[in-house]
Formats: C-alpha cells, structure tokens, sequence
C-alpha cells in the first residue's frame, strides 16, 4: 500500500513536512498546498514552500489550482524548471471563494471548458499530471459524466475523494459512487477521504481490497504517526510527539515575524492535533486563547505533562 499525505492549506507547508518526514519517515509522497497558477513567477510564500532546497529528501508533488490552462502550462514549466516531474490539478476544494471562481471543485460543473482545458494541458505535455477531484458539485451523480472526461487524458493518477462540493466536510464519502470509479476509471486511482484511524483503514481496505494507494490529510494531522502505525503497527509516543511539535514550533519561531503569526499557524495544527489527547477541551480552549507564546508555551507543556495520549 502507497499513503500520501494531503495536501493542506495552512497546515502542510514546507517546515510541517519537513518535520514530519524526519518524525514519520513513512509517507510515500506529500502534496504541496494549492498554488493559484497565473502567468507570474512565484510569491515569495510559494517559492519557499517548493524551492528544492526546503524539500530536501522528500518527495514532494506541487498542486496547482487554475481553470486556465495557458497559466497552468506556464506554472508547469516553472515547476518543471525546479526538477517537478508531476504536478497536480486541484478539481477538490470546495470553499465558496473558490468555486465562485470556478476553480477547485468549481471546475467540475463546467465539463466542456474542463474538457478543453485538460486537452489543452495534456497537448502541452510540460510534465505529468495527476488530478485531486471531488465527485460532483451538487450531486453524486455527476461523476459519470465527469469520469468520461477523465478517461480521455492519461493521468499520472485520479485522487478521488468522494464527496460533492456542498458537502464541504459533512456527510460521508461516497463509496457506492468510488465503487464505481474503480471498474470506470482506465486511469490509476487514488483513495482520499476520511480515515483517522487503524480501525478505519483496515475497514475501508476490507472492502476495497484492490486499491492500493491511499491519501490521508485530518487523520494524519491529528496523529502524524498514523501511518506508521497502520504499516507498523507502533503507537505514537507522547515523546515524539513532543519532539515533532518543538520542531515545527521552533521553526515557525525562526521563520515567522511577530507571536500572532506564530501562534496563529501553530494554533492550526492543534485544532487537529488536540484530539489525540484524552480530556483535551480545557488545554484546548487554553492554546486557542494564547496571545503570547509564553501563554502558548505553558498550555501546550501542561497538555504534554497531564494527558495521555488516547489510543484510537
Ligand atoms: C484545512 C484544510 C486545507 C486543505 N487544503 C487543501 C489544498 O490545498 N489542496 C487540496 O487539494 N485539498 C485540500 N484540502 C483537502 C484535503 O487534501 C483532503 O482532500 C480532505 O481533507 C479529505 O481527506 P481527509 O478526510 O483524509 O482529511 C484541505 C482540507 C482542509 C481541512
């Protein structure tokens, strides 16, 4: 089994990575967070998040999120410049700014363009491409119009995460739908959606005996040794843990300017994060509150001292 690590805007930037790849060296792949393709060169934020040198032995996918192909194909070139060989198209994220704009899942309900672009981009041929989709906007069944489409590019890979974009994270992913992807796609799939746990995975697996490739984001950020336990089996230790936070807490500290930045990225990860702790609501609301790093600081080291870490 493959296990990629999704991508995640806010959470899974270049010192997240890093120090998970050090921690949890178990992830087969990792994919950037969204850059919007345009005809510019880099902003300063996704240069840092890409540049080969904050990727050092990690293998790393770059995403990007545009419904114009003239912009992914010069963003292509970029990347392929840096030693990309992949990149891959963001038809997944279903926040109302972005659909708006049709891009993201928003693309999605716009089939002929989307048609267009990917005939666009594939004739270019600048790298392989590897596609991240939802399975509609408004209805599952959507998506046998949208795999047609698929089918008629070879992609490096179809992530699959079965949800509609009104969804957003609610409901369940669709696997009578992803069933049905499998015997439809002519393309390699990806599984994304929804495993936090062992138990879900040896669920999911148990159904799904053929897929081989699985790409987890909230399950891994909530216990960044989930994959490691899944392969392994060895629980995640309150100690690495601890370790792993220092790093990405280090690192925002030499990389960030002000506490409020700080805080505010490391307060991302422990929305997730803190779940892995048992009676975790009071430092919870602690963390959230912290204006200083001393607050954060205090919160975070009584969290690691009083609680256990909890199983599953
Ligand atoms: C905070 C947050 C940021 C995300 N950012 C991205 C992104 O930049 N690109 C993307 O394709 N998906 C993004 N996603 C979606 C995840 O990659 C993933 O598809 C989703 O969380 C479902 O997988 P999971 O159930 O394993 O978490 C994001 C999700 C969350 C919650």
């Amino acid at each position: 089994m493959k296990f990629y690590f999704a991508p995640m805007e806010g959470l899974t930037g270049y010192i997240y990575r890093n120090a998970h790849n050090i921690y949890f060296n178990h992830v087969d792949k990792y994919f950037s967070p969204f850059i919007v393709a345009s005809q510019r060169s880099f902003k300063t934020r996704e240069w840092k998040d890409i540049m080969p040198e904050n990727n050092q032995g990690i293998s790393i996918i770059p995403q990007l999120l545009t419904n114009h192909a003239d912009d992914f194909i010069h963003m292509s070139k970029n990347l392929k410049q840096l030693g990309y060989d992949e990149i891959n198209l963001n038809l997944g994220c279903p926040s109302g700014t972005v659909v708006a704009k049709k891009r993201g899942a928003g693309f999605l309900s716009f089939r002929d363009e989307l048609d267009v672009f990917l005939d666009e981009v594939f004739t270019a041929s600048v790298t392989k491409i590897s596609i991240k989709t939802r399975i509609g906007v408004d209805q599952s069944e959507e998506f046998y119009k949208i795999i047609k489409i698929f089918n008629k590019y070879p992609l490096k890979e179809l992530i699959i995460h079965p949800r509609i974009q009104k969804d957003f994270y609610k409901n369940k992913p669709n696997l009578e739908i992803f069933k049905d992807a499998l015997t439809l796609s002519k393309n390699p799939i990806c599984y994304n959606g929804d495993i936090f746990t062992f138990k879900d995975y040896r669920t999911f697996i148990n159904n799904f005996p053929e897929v081989d490739t699985i790409m987890i984001g909230r399950g891994l950020i909530i216990n960044p040794g989930l994959v490691r336990d899944i392969k392994n089996n060895v629980k995640l230790d309150k100690n690495e843990l601890k370790a792993f936070h220092n790093q990405i807490y280090e690192e925002y500290k030499n990389t960030l300017f002000g506490d409020r930045n700080i805080l505010f990225k490391m307060k991302e990860i422990w929305v997730f994060m803190i779940s892995v702790f048992s009676n975790n609501e009071k430092y919870a609301k602690k963390i959230k509150k912290a204006t200083k790093l001393t607050d954060y600081e205090e919160a975070v080291a009584s969290l690691f001292e009083e609680q256990t870490l909890l199983e599953e």
